[in-house]
């Protein structure tokens, strides 16, 4: 997904410091001190306009999430959302996935979310999915020891590529779903805008979660 940029995105984004940040490494090691309350740190990464990470801390008051996007017109899309809900555990940036190690301390992130990532499906392509294996050494290290990758995705390429990616590597899956909609690990689903868009087109969605050991 390519948005044109828009002329309000960046003004958008320099009056709200409070809930965007546009330089994520000045707070590596510090991100609860941008929450109300110190608990549980969770990271979505390509969050798009922000559906699901705003879901996310509206039915979870009792961890504080980010949400990353590379995109700064999507970003400010995400934020002016954010802006109408006012939640104390919800804080965006406007960054890059491939930099997460200069936005996080080792170990500082509970758990990630990878949501309908951009599939890349040429294979010469393949380093930049962000299941890719210089991307999975990165998420180790920021996530806490066993941490936690939540991914979700219609491409079926991009499921098996990742499964291969995240076994290859080591990692655990606590669950694999072909048919998240049919089954029962959807009864608490958030559902993000692309799974929306594809759900309702009758594609199945496509669900793993997989530990780090
Ligand atoms: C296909 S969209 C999915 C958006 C959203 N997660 C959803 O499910 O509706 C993928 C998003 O990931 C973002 N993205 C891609 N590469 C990224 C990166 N390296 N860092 C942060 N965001 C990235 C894109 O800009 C785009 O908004």
């Amino acid at each position: 997904m390519r948005v044109k940029h828009k002329k309000w995105a960046d003004p958008l984004i320099a009056a709200h410091p409070e809930l965007m940040i546009d330089d994520a490494t000045q707070f590596k090691g510090k991100w609860q001190s941008r929450f109300a309350k110190e608990q549980p740190l969770h990271l979505e990464v390509g969050m798009g306009k922000g559906q699901f990470i705003i879901g996310m801390a509206k039915a979870h008051p009792e961890i504080n999430f980010i949400g990353l996007e590379i995109q700064r017109t999507v970003a400010a899309i995400a934020l002016k959302k954010a802006l109408e809900e006012d939640l104390p555990n919800l804080q965006l940036i406007c960054g890059d996935g491939e930099d997460l190690q200069e936005y996080f301390e080792d170990g500082e992130v509970a758990k990630m979310y990878l949501n309908f990532s951009d599939p890349w499906p040429k294979k010469r392509h393949a380093k930049r999915r962000l299941t890719y294996k210089t991307f999975l050494a990165t998420y180790q290290q920021i996530l806490q020891d066993q941490g936690t990758i939540e991914l979700k995705t219609d491409n079926m390429g991009l499921f098996e590529f990742s499964l291969e990616s995240m076994n290859n590597y080591g990692m655990i899956f606590d669950g694999v779903w072909l048919d998240l909609h049919h089954s029962e690990e959807n009864e608490h689903n958030v559902e993000t805008e692309y799974e929306q868009k594809f759900a309702a087109k009758g594609q199945p969605i496509y669900k793993l979660i997989a530990n780090f050991k």
